[in-house]
């Protein structure tokens, strides 16, 4: 066995270094760069957690292992751009949760998004999409998208006409709508429009941030791919951003091949509080699916609520497509105030629980005011969408309900 001479930072300062073979670097390296870690291969813990394995890059013990490695004989991953143990972790998770063959976690929901547009949609392709969108998603589509020739068709949520006008009249590559959308919560019937989209040879994805995976499986209804902000409910701590592409290996192989060389990385440490989150997941949805329900219905009996929008509410215009594919209708409440901007206002400052911010889907409840966090730079664009100055997207989290009605009743009051 082939010995070598390993000279540690300690032997600088004259202590003797010894010949040792590479069976004991291995084992015992005598300094304090290698001592206790060459053990690093396949550590095998008893942890019952998922362990974080910060690293950049993985090492191979030949030449031999590593062409094994590029032939698919050895499993390993050589580059924290290719891939992470922990958040392989995680992409299995949610494979299972959303039935599909396979995951890939990246940096961010809009990255997510960004992901599968530059893949899945060729140059000089045409998509079509919904009015009502997460705003970033919509300009990153106007933006971006025409500088690889790629034209769109823009439809209401609910007219299907128009979507079959569209995939009879383009050749589509894409349909890519939310459902729940953001911040109307307006429902698109998966399973038909994936039949429309197929028939004409066009995909279907669906950004299923604002359902989850626990009330909502894409997939299992015709998506072919569906994406998530992890950020939101699947994370659901407020404590960390990422984002997921999951589908049929098809499809989702071609995004991984686009993430390795792009490199929109998930860091393993948010990986692991990805992974952590999940755990109570179907937990917290179901309390937030609860509470919300109550919500909406009581904001619905109130003489100061101008209006809710909520697919758990019959009123909602898609309540019928919501209950048919969804267990649970989410923690968002969206609802008009009955009053104008600075009545908004005074009621966003006027509650004490949630906490005025972006974001959803966490622990602690959010409200916010779209008009300004989300649109304040353009008073067009709110009313090409519809944002009224007195809309309020409330992020019910898994506070107690009456503490919440509570609150939101004194703020009213005070308008
Ligand atoms: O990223 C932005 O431009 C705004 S951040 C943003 N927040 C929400 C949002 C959606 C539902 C409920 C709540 Cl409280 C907030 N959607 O986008
Ligand atoms: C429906 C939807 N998709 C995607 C995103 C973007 O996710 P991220 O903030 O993780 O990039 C958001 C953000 O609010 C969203 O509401």
């Amino acid at each position: 066995m082939a010995t070598v001479s390993f000279s540690s930072p300690a032997s600088f300062a004259g202590d003797n270094s010894g010949a040792l073979t590479s069976a004991t670097i291995l084992r015992f390296p005598p300094n304090s760069v290698h001592a206790g870690e060459r053990l690093g291969r396949r550590i095998a813990t008893d942890a019952i957690t998922t362990p974080v394995v910060n690293t950049s890059a993985y090492w191979f013990s030949s030449s031999q292992e590593l062409i094994d490695f590029k032939e698919g004989r050895h499993a390993s991953f050589e580059y924290g751009r290719y891939g992470n143990p922990t958040t392989e972790a995680l992409e299995k998770k949610m494979s299972a949760l959303e039935k599909a063959e396979s995951t890939v976690f990246v940096a961010s929901g809009m990255y997510a998004s960004v992901a599968m547009l530059s893949t899945l949609v060729p140059a000089g392709g045409h998509i079509v999409t919904t009015t009502d969108l997460y705003r970033k998603t919509r300009i990153y589509m106007e933006t971006e998208l025409p500088k690889r020739g790629i034209t769109m068709t823009v439809i209401r949520p609910a007219d299907m006409d128009a979507l079959q006008d569209a995939l009879d009249n383009n050749n589509v590559s894409l349909f890519f709508t939310e459902t729940p959308t953001n911040p109307f919560l307006r429902c698109i019937d998966i399973e038909l429009v994936s039949n429309m989209c197929h028939n004409k040879g066009a995909l279907l994805c669906i950004d299923s941030t604002f359902a989850s995976p626990i009330n909502q499986k894409a997939l299992t209804l015709g998506a072919d791919i569906v994406v998530h902000s992890a950020t939101k409910y699947i994370a659901g701590h407020n404590d960390v951003i990422g984002g997921c592409i999951s589908g049929r290996d098809e499809l989702v192989s071609k995004v991984r091949i686009y993430h390795h060389v792009v490199g929109g990385v998930l860091n393993p440490n948010a990986s692991y509080l990805i992974l952590r989150g999940m755990k109570t997941l179907h937990l917290r949805v179901q309390c937030q699916n609860s509470t919300a329900l109550r919500m909406a219905q009581f904001l619905e009996e109130h003489p100061k609520i101008a209006r809710v929008y909520y697919p758990g509410l019959p009123s909602h215009p898609e309540h019928h497509i919501a209950k048919s594919q969804m267990t649970g209708f989410g923690g968002v409440v969206s609802f008009e105030v009955d009053g104008d901007f600075d009545s908004t206002r005074k009621f966003i400052d006027s509650v004490k629980i949630p906490y005025h911010a972006p974001s959803f889907g966490g622990c602690e409840s959010i409200i916010d005011q779209p008009a300004i966090m989300s649109y304040w730079d353009s008073k067009e664009q709110r009313d090409i969408y519809g944002i009224k100055d007195n809309l309020i997207r409330f992020s019910i989290g898994v506070e107690d309900f009456e503490d919440l009605k509570n609150d939101i009743v004194q703020a009213l009051n005070k308008i």
